[in-house]
């Protein structure tokens, strides 16, 4: 069910009109829906309710407090990539028991903290990764739990900036290089072993290259075995696509059933790092048309929105649904829909079908995802507001910034 429709030509997020919310709390602005975040959550969790496993969602898609307070609630474990996003997890009174650290870049005070706060399992990325974990655990007295990040070398079939898995990619650890990496992390005192892990990359729409990766994955786990390394647990990562078009992702509970036919009878543990699946589809931005102008027989909508509150258009081409808050019955015209950024490449949308006038309304959908998490003060833009709506009830869950706090931290010279 969408949380985000019609009612008599009115946007509704859930219970709330849309351009109410807009009134009171001003544009640009993100609106997310407590009830889809939570219908997304357990449907990956129902998924693999019979089969032990942690559902880790991915706090680089949307990092909000409240965000992940209600994950939290809800039993979620986190997926992190910095010392940061643990501190926003903790702040959010996430279960450090149910972290697990990704990235290829952690820095030694970013592994202190993790171990000291007892996180689930370090998804380590690389050989001198591994040494520096174990001088670092070593340090503090302490076993580093391990599970190493492998690239299994698929197309992922998605964006070449978001595809993650294939050899050539900074990503994990080469296939071939997998099980030299595993005896050696047996060999150092400071760490335990306990998982195999990839992410191939995101937003994919088939299921193919998912299972692909599965079987290089369980593979490798079966030679392990044999030579008596056991992987308690397997981390798939996320990726898992939405429709923001036309696409037909797999559902999560097809694309679990998928994964535990495969697994059969091992004694695996399923851990799933989800982002985008969780909170694309759960938010929509909010913005203004400003002024409506005509350049060489092409039609602006310049809007208060741009790309420093959401960068997916202009960084990967990505096309998100623009809808009017307001349905009206006037004949549409095409636009481009552009923010007041000084960069051509600043547009929410190009070629958009709109009927509208200066001062409508305009919701960019399936803006839960790598929106506001992504968005930054370029053109000293102060960042939007967020609301949570919870039926009829609405919630700041970020003030909007004011100009003040945009030069904290700045001094003038002596
Ligand atoms: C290691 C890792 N896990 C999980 C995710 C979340 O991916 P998605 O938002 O596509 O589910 C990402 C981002 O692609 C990632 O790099
Ligand atoms: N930020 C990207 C996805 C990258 C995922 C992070 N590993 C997007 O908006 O689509």
């Amino acid at each position: 069910m969408d949380h985000f429709q019609y009612q008599e030509k009115h946007l509704f997020a859930e219970e709330c009109d849309v351009a109410e919310l807009a009134a009171q709390y001003g544009t640009p602005l993100y609106i997310y829906s407590r009830a889809t975040l939570e219908r997304h959550w357990h449907a990956f969790d129902s998924a693999v309710a019979e089969h032990p496993h942690l559902i880790c969602y991915a706090v680089k898609a949307n990092s909000n407090l409240a965000v992940l307070n209600l994950l939290a609630r809800m039993g979620s474990g986190f997926d992190i990539v910095s010392g940061g996003e643990l501190a926003r997890v903790i702040a959010a009174g996430g279960d450090p028991a149910k972290v697990v650290f990704s990235g290829v870049g952690k820095t030694p005070a970013e592994m202190k903290m993790a171990l000291e706060l007892g996180i689930y399992c370090f998804n380590v990325e690389s050989l001198a990764e591994l040494e520096i974990l174990n001088d670092v655990a070593a340090g503090l007295g302490t076993i580093a739990p391990v599970s190493l990040r492998i690239n299994p070398d698929v197309d992922a079939g998605t964006h070449p900036y978001i595809s993650t898995g294939l050899k050539e990619n900074k990503f994990g650890i080469a296939m071939d290089d997998a099980e030299a990496a595993y005896t050696r992390a047996m060999e150092l005192p400071y760490l335990e072993v306990k998982g195999a892990d990839c992410h191939i990359g995101s937003q994919l729409t088939e299921i193919r290259p998912f299972l692909d990766a599965m079987d290089r994955m369980l593979a490798l786990i079966d030679r392990l075995a044999e030579r008596g390394i056991k992987i308690s647990h397997l981390d798939v990562g996320g990726g898992l696509g939405v429709p923001y078009d036309q696409e037909t992702p797999p559902q999560p509970f097809e694309y679990a059933a998928a994964l535990l036919e495969r697994i059969g009878e091992r004694d695996l543990k399923l851990i799933f790092e989800p982002g985008r699946a969780i909170a694309a589809n759960a938010g929509i931005f909010v913005t203004e048309v400003l002024f409506l102008k005509e350049n060489a027989g092409k039609n602006f909508a310049i809007v208060d929105g741009a790309m420093n509150d959401l960068i997916r258009p202009s960084l990967y081409s990505a096309w998100q649904q623009i809808v009017p808050v307001r349905q009206h019955s006037r004949e549409p015209k095409v636009y481009d829909v552009v923010g007041p950024v000084c960069e051509t490449g600043d547009f929410l949308g190009k070629e958009r079908e709109l009927t509208i006038r200066a001062g409508d309304l305009l919701a960019v959908r399936s803006s839960g995802a790598y929106g506001f998490a992504m968005s930054s003060n370029y053109n000293t833009r102060p960042r939007a507001a967020e609301i949570m709506v919870d039926g009829a009830q609405h919630y700041v869950v970020r003030e909007r910034e004011n100009l003040q706090q945009l030069w904290q931290g700045e001094s003038l010279l002596p």
